[in-house]
């Protein structure tokens, strides 16, 4: 007689139970500290994809997120993306990009969720009041770098995911993950991995869904729209040392009076960017979408109280989403080089170099703005006759993204979160750039959509970045809910 392995044995005798929310939701409260504790073990990887000296904690990062998909079964792979020319000409190895696919049944939709696991610097010195690597609940919030942005909704996804599994439930939908770690310098290499696994990995993918952004309120959100970001340096050399400015102060032409000069010419006290060609090219603003900020819930004192400002730009309500979501901005973000300890030593630094950026909305071209802010700064450097050398160079080049809110994912997510929270969300759009998502678009012709559970009050890429112990949890059980409603789209042929 032959012996059946006891593999097969097992799967003959294992029931598969249809979905219930309920018994879904208790399994995600009753394993709410093992989640919480993977998510302490992901924020202890210092996966700061800006600062090239921690590179190893990157790799490590996106080691341990493969072996957590895999050890759910998982069919993964770390894809090679290649190499990133450091400013010095020195070559070095991107984090690999992390896939996996759970294939329930392939006459089913097939989701591709989108996250990233490297995080913004974070030093204790900046002023976090915790270690920011080192996750610590204080009131239910969990604080720590990269929390929010983006490891505990990437987790929140990867534990939907499980708890399926955990009950015997069959997936809904087939669910595939691109998870990177290049996320917050521009997502280096992956565009041309997209490209690359058009007809492979994503050739039976039916939608996108990304969940990297906030809430705008207390309100549960949808999101149909990013920014995208033009990012610049702006590098000023001088004398080939540093200088004393009591012993050659008077006698040289400063770089760094030089670059503040040109940075002054960027963008008005009023906020009117002053390149010529780029509020010209901004898509109009319409009747319509007037009025779906007008009907949005949001109070502007309150954000006015949150960021500690006693005035805004803009003090009404409208203006200022438009400016937050649909308009560019200039925003100067460091100078390197220059004198920035405490202290009061009295240096003329010989090389100082500018960052900032232009966040990008339709229709401006970040190949056109290239132009645009290069001939721009380099004019207003003429300008002041300096001997000094002027080098304009566009570090990032994201294009914004914005969505078809007809679709059906957009109906399915209205429906999740009735189901989890019990309200309509809010439909926004977000300030912020996640590059890949208008690379999915373009690329895949597939629906995207946005599904947020950041907490607008996270702190992303700042001080104490946290997010809420309940944003966590009610954000899992809003995946359970939403890879349910998502199934349904086929159904319905919406
Ligand atoms: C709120 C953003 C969309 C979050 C995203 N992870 C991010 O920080 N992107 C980089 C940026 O500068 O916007």
């Amino acid at each position: 007689m032959k012996l059946l392995p006891l593999s097969c044995v097992v799967l003959a005798f294992t029931v598969v139970h249809a979905f219930r929310y309920e018994d879904l939701v208790e399994h995600v409260d009753s394993h709410q500290e093992q989640y919480v504790q993977v998510l302490r073990e992901w924020v202890a990887v210092e996966s700061d994809s800006s600062d090239v000296s921690k590179r190893a904690e990157l790799h490590r990062m996106m080691n341990m997120t493969a072996d957590k998909l895999r050890a759910m079964g998982g069919d993964v792979m770390l894809v090679d993306v290649g190499e990133q020319e450091l400013p010095d000409g020195q070559m070095l190895a991107l984090p690999k990009v992390v896939t996996a696919q759970f294939i329930s049944n392939p006459q089913k939709p097939t989701v591709c969720v989108y996250g990233h696991v490297d995080v913004q610097p974070g030093k204790l010195e900046d002023g976090w009041a915790t270690e920011p690597y080192n996750l610590t609940e204080i009131n239910g919030n969990l604080y720590g770098r990269g929390v929010s942005d983006n490891k505990a909704p990437v987790l929140a996804w990867i534990h939907a995911v499980e708890a399926y599994q955990a009950l015997n439930m069959e997936l809904p939908v087939n669910v595939k993950f691109i998870i990177e770690g290049m996320e917050e310098t521009g997502s280096n290499g992956l565009d041309a991995m997209i490209v690359a696994q058009k007809d492979t990995f994503l050739g039976d993918v039916d939608y996108i869904i990304i969940s990297d952004c906030g809430w705008l309120s207390l309100r549960p959100a949808l999101t149909y729209g990013t920014r995208g970001n033009c990012y610049f340096s702006a590098e000023i050399q001088g004398p080939k040392q540093d200088l004393h400015s009591g012993v050659y102060g008077g006698t040289v032409i400063e770089p760094m009076t030089d670059l503040i000069g040109i940075l002054d010419t960027l963008i008005s006290p009023t906020g009117k960017i002053l390149i010529p060609g780029i509020r010209e090219a901004v898509a109009p603003l319409s009747d319509e979408e007037w009025k779906t900020y007008q009907d949005i819930e949001f109070d502007v004192e309150n954000f006015k109280n949150k960021l500690g400002v006693s005035e805004l730009m803009y003090n009404n309500k409208v203006d200022l989403l438009a400016h937050m979501w649909r308009y560019p901005t200039v925003s100067i973000h460091g100078i390197e080089g220059a004198f920035s300890a405490p202290g009061t030593k009295t240096v003329i630094p010989a090389k100082v170099n500018a960052k900032f950026s232009i966040r990008q909305v339709p229709n401006l071209d970040p190949a056109v703005v290239e132009k645009q802010v290069s001939e721009y700064l380099q004019a207003a450097f003429a300008r002041r006759k300096s001997p000094n050398k002027l080098k304009v160079t566009m570090l990032i080049g994201a294009k914004p993204w914005l969505a078809d809110t007809q679709h059906g994912l957009y109906e399915a997510g209205k429906k999740a979160v009735k189901r989890v929270f019990n309200v309509e969300p809010d439909m926004i759009r977000e300030g912020g750039t996640i590059p890949v998502a208008r690379t999915f678009q373009d690329v895949t012709g597939k629906g995207i959509i946005m599904i947020p559970i950041g907490g607008f009050d996270d702190g992303i890429h700042s001080q104490n970045e946290k997010i809420s112990r309940y944003n966590y949890l009610e954000g899992t059980k809003l995946f359970i809910a939403y890879l349910h409603e998502v199934a349904q789209i086929q159904k319905s042929g919406v």
